[in-house]
C-alpha cells in the first residue's frame, strides 16, 4: 500500500503494528527514504526480518513529505507514545498540516509543564490525542475526543490510530482538505489516502471517507460516526493536478479524467497557429494526462520530447535544496523529437518554477526546437499553501511576483504571463483560468479549496497567516522557516 502512495512522500516511510501476542504489542518500523530504501525491498533477507518484526493483525503506515519541521529520522512517522496502560499507548500517522501550529505550540508550553523535543505538527497531535485519552478508560470515546481536537486544530488533518488494545481509529478532518479512502471486504478493513492501494489490494467497493467522520475497526466490527459538522467542504484542488496518483479516484472523482478535461480546457483556449511541424510535449509524468487530451483535441500528435529519468523521483516533493540539480539530472530533450518543431510544452504546474527554469533552454539548446509555447494546466498560484503542500511562503512562489491586485483579488494578466515566459526563455506562456478547475474536476468551488490560486483561505488562520504576509510585516519571507512555523495567527 505504501508504494502505491510514494507519489505522496519520499522523505522517510514507516509501519506500525499491533499484536496481542508480542511482547511489544505496539511495534514501529520507520526509516528516511523511499519505501524500498526503508523497507530493504531490494535485500530479501532484511526486507522479510522487517516485515516478520511488524507482522500483526492491524498495522498503519506512512510516507512523509515534510510539510512541518526538519527532514530528519525524528520527525519520521508513525509516532509511538508509549504508556503503561493499554489504551493510551497508541502509535499513528497523519497526513495535513495544523495551520495555526505555532498557536498550538506556544499554548501547550504555556500550559507549563510540557515540553516538546521535536520541531513538527505530528508531535502537537500527539500530545493532544494523549491530554485526551487521559480521563478514558478502556473503551474510549473517539467521537468526543476528535470532537474537542477539531474545535483546538485549524487546517488539514487525517489521522490513522492504533491502540495497544488493537483498535484502529481513521479520522478526516472537517474540512477535507486532502483525500482519505475506506473499504471492507468481510472481516478485513482498510483505509489509505488514496484508492489505488485499496483497489490493487483486490477491494471492490472503495468510498470516501466523509470529511467530519471517523471510522474505528476492532475485533468486534467496523463503526462510522460523525464527530464535528461539515458545513462546507475543501477538498484541495491540486490534490487533482498534481500531487495523487493518477489512477486513483477521490472524493468521487477520478484523477485521470480531471488531468484529462483539463487537457480540454487548454486546447479550448489554444490561439498558436497548428501546421504540420507542430507537436505537444508532455514534462513527464504527472502533465501526461493532460497534454494527451489537450492533443487529441486539437488534432496534434502527443509525443515524448522529453524522457524522463525513472530512477530520479518526484523533485517538488523532495524540496531539497539541490532541487535544480535534480531537476536537470531528471529530463533528457529528444532532438529526434523536437528538432524544428513548435513545441506546446505542457506542464501540470509551476509553482517555484525550478523544472522550467531548467528545461526551457534544454529543449531549444539540446533538442533544438524552433519555439516553445508553455501551456500549464493549472491556474497561477499566487498565494500560499498552509494546508499540507509544502509551499507556504508567498515569495517562493514564481507567479506571486507577477499577481496585480485588480480590487477584488490578485491576478496575473496575458501581458504579465508574456513577461513570465521571457524570464524562462519560452516564446509564449499561457495558465488555465480559475474557473477551470471546479469543471475539470467536476466539483463545486463550495466544496474545493483553491487557496493558492484566489487567496480566499477556507479557515481563519489561513486567512490571518496571508494578510500577515501580504503586509510582510513580519518579515517571514527571507526566513528559512515556512510561514506557519513562523507566525502564531489569530488567538
Ligand atoms: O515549478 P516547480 O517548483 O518546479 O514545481 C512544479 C513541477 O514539479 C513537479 O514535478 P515533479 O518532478 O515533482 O513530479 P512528476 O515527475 O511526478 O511530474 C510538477 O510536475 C512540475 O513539473
Ligand atoms: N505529508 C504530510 O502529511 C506531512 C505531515 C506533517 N505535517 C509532517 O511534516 O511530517
Ligand atoms: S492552498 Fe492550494 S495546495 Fe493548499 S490545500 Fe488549498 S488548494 Fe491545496
Amino acid at each position: 500500500m505504501l508504494l502505491d502512495m510514494q507519489n505522496r512522500g519520499q522523505l522517510a516511510a514507516g509501519m506500525a503494528s499491533y499484536r496481542s501476542d508480542r511482547n511489544a504489542l505496539i511495534k514501529v518500523h520507520k526509516e528516511l527514504g523511499t519505501v524500498a530504501e526503508a523497507f530493504r525491498l531490494n535485500h530479501k533477507a532484511e526486507f522479510e526480518n522487517i516485515m516478520t518484526g511488524v507482522d500483526g493483525p492491524a498495522a498503519i503506515g506512512h510516507v512523509r513529505y515534510a510539510t512541518c519541521g526538519g527532514d530528519d529520522r525524528y520527525n519520521a512517522q508513525p509516532f509511538e507514545r508509549d504508556h503503561g496502560r493499554k489504551t493510551k499507548w497508541f502509535a499513528f500517522a497523519f497526513n495535513g498540516q495544523l495551520a495555526n501550529y505555532k498557536a498550538l505550540k506556544e499554548e501547550l508550553l504555556a500550559k507549563g509543564d510540557y515540553h516538546l523535543k521535536r520541531d513538527t505538527d505530528t508531535e502537537i497531535i500527539m500530545h493532544a490525542l494523549a491530554y485526551e485519552l487521559q480521563t478514558e478508560d478502556s473503551d474510549p470515546d473517539w467521537v468526543g475526543i476528535f470532537r474537542r481536537l477539531s474545535e483546538w486544530f485549524d487546517g488539514a488533518y487525517n489521522i490513522v490510530l492504533l491502540t495497544a488494545n488493537g483498535e484502529l481509529v481513521v479520522a478526516r478532518d472537517p474540512l477535507g482538505f486532502r483525500p482519505l479512502c475506506i473499504a471492507q471486504n468481510g472481516p478485513l478493513f482498510a483505509a489509505a489516502s488514496e484508492s489505488v492501494p485499496l483497489a490493487n489490494l483486490g477491494f471492490r467497493d472503495i468510498e470516501s471517507l466523509e470529511p467530519g467522520t471517523l471510522a474505528v475497526a476492532s475485533a468486534s466490527g467496523v463503526r462510522i460516526e460523525r464527530y464535528a459538522p461539515s458545513p462546507r467542504q475543501a477538498h484541495c484542488f491540486f490534490e487533482w493536478i498534481y500531487f495523487a496518483n493518477v489512477a486513483s479516484t477521490l472524493d468521487d472523482r477520478s484523477v485521470y479524467l480531471s488531468r484529462a478535461g483539463l487537457g480540454k480546457e487548454m486546447a479550448r483556449l489554444e490561439t498558436v497557429p497548428l501546421d504540420e511541424g507542430t507537436i505537444v510535449v508532455p514534462v513527464p509524468d504527472t502533465a501526461k494526462a493532460a497534454a494527451d487530451a489537450m492533443a487529441f483535441a486539437l488534432g496534434v500528435p502527443s509525443v515524448e520530447g522529453l524522457m524522463r529519468n525513472r530512477y530520479v523521483g518526484r523533485t517538488f516533493i523532495e524540496g531539497t535544496a539541490d532541487r535544480a540539480a535534480k531537476a536537470r539530472l531528471k529530463y533528457t530533450p529528444l532532438p529526434e523529437v523536437l528538432a524544428g518543431k513548435r513545441v506546446l510544452l505542457v506542464e501540470d504546474s509551476i509553482v517555484r518554477s525550478t523544472t522550467m527554469r531548467a528545461l526551457v533552454h534544454e529543449i531549444r539548446d539540446r533538442g533544438g526546437a524552433r519555439e516553445i509555447h508553455l501551456r500549464v494546466a493549472c491556474p497561477p498560484i499566487i498565494a500560499p499553501c498552509y494546508y499540507g503542500i509544502d509551499m507556504s511562503k508567498r515569495d517562493e512562489l514564481f507567479a506571486a511576483k507577477y499577481a496585480e491586485f485588480d480590487g477584488e483579488r490578485y491576478v496575473v494578466s496575458e501581458e504579465a504571463q508574456d513577461r513570465m515566459a521571457k524570464e524562462l526563455g519560452a516564446d509564449s506562456l499561457r495558465y488555465l483560468p480559475v474557473d477551470s478547475i471546479a469543471r475539470s474536476v467536476s466539483l463545486s468551488p463550495e466544496r474545493l479549496c483553491r487557496a493558492c490560486i484566489t487567496g480566499e483561505y477556507p479557515t481563519d488562520t489561513g486567512t490571518e497567516l496571508y494578510q500577515i504576509e501580504l503586509a510582510a510585516s513580519l518579515g517571514v519571507g527571507p526566513s528559512k522557516n515556512r510561514a506557519y512555523e513562523t507566525v502564531a495567527g489569530p488567538a
